[in-house]
């Protein structure tokens, strides 16, 4: 089986606060280039993991990971709405091989998802519904959160059962390094907002415009020096591209909780789905090689953003 792996970070914010005309030309660079490693490697199949912003999945129930059999976007951030291709098939085989490795893996049979699965698919491959592909939401923003252990194992299970399939698959991973947007926090919440981050009622339009407006502000914000949410941290985001280059998964199982916050920021947990991404791309693989990586500190986008690209060499 040959297996290949991408990590791309996501932000709301992209096309609607951008940074300097450089940034911009150095991020469009590095995803031209993710894109043509994706066109040239032509996956059958794309394991995408990704995590949810409170738009698929709410605290009445929220499971460390999950796998969908069929998904839906909300289109939020103007991202698109409607079905992702989900591959059924392949969704319960992995499901099914996950579980027999003893990964205590939920799986849903209709997965709603946000711009954090819809934003890598529309990048990479021109739309939400174009490649066969199964998502694999991994919370990134809900505490309490388990060990990263768990997520290095569920990425190691993912792998080993995709193996099985036979097929070309890209291990696709959504999410932001070190950064801290304006994602509410159940802990002191006031008890409207926590009655929707538990029961999850769908925000109105104008409820949704309002909400999205108010990330758009913070990254502004943010740009121009706020100091309300925790700084990018490079230095951390390099430690964490470091690891994944060099293939030293297991030094994550080592990374707290509270320390992975404390020095990234209260979304810093989306680096989970990159853990999760390349331990597929080792499972499935063996050694691997990361043939592309790119990374810039985007205060405009609240983001940590980085783009790798890695090749199995089984
Ligand atoms: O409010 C949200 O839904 C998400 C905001 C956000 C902002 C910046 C980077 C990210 O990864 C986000 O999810
Ligand atoms: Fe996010």
């Amino acid at each position: 089986m040959t297996a290949a792996a991408v990590g791309l970070s996501h932000s709301p914010l992209i096309g609607k606060n951008d940074p300097a005309p450089d940034v911009l030309a150095r991020v469009a660079e590095a995803v031209a280039g993710a894109r043509e490693f994706v066109r040239a490697y032509d996956p059958e199949l794309v394991v995408l993991y990704a995590p949810d912003h409170y738009n698929g999945f709410f605290c009445k129930e929220m499971p460390p990971f999950c796998l969908a059999t069929e998904a839906h976007a909300v289109g939020d951030f103007g991202t698109a709405a409607g079905p992702l291709s989900v591959d059924t098939a392949a969704a319960k085989a992995l499901a099914q091989g996950v579980l027999d490795r003893g990964v205590d893996l939920t799986v849903s049979a209709r997965m709603t998802v946000d711009h954090g699965f819809a934003q890598p698919l529309e990048v990479l491959f021109g739309g939400i519904d174009q490649v066969p592909v199964v998502p694999v939401f991994v919370n990134g923003v809900a505490t309490p959160l388990g060990p990263v252990s768990r997520i290095r194992a569920l990425g190691t299970a993912v792998g080993e059962a995709a193996a099985e399939l036979d097929r070309r698959v890209l291990f696709l991973a959504s999410g932001g390094l070190s950064h801290d947007p304006p994602v509410p926090v159940l802990d002191g919440a006031p008890p409207r907002v926590a009655d929707a981050l538990i029961e999850g009622r769908p925000p109105t339009p104008e409820q949704r415009a309002r909400g999205e407006e108010r990330v758009v502000q913070a990254g502004r914000d943010y740009a121009a020096g706020s100091t309300a949410m925790i700084p990018i941290n490079p230095d951390w985001d390099h430690r964490l591209l470091d690891h994944l280059e060099k293939e030293e998964l297991a030094e994550f199982d080592s990374w707290s909780v509270e320390d992975m916050a404390r020095e990234g920021g209260g979304s810093a947990h989306e680096v989970r789905a990159w853990i999760a991404a390349f331990a597929s791309l080792a499972a499935a693989s063996g050694p691997y090689e990361m043939t592309s990586r790119f990374y810039e500190a985007i205060p405009a986008w609240i983001a940590g953003f980085a783009v790798a690209t890695a090749r199995g060499q089984a």
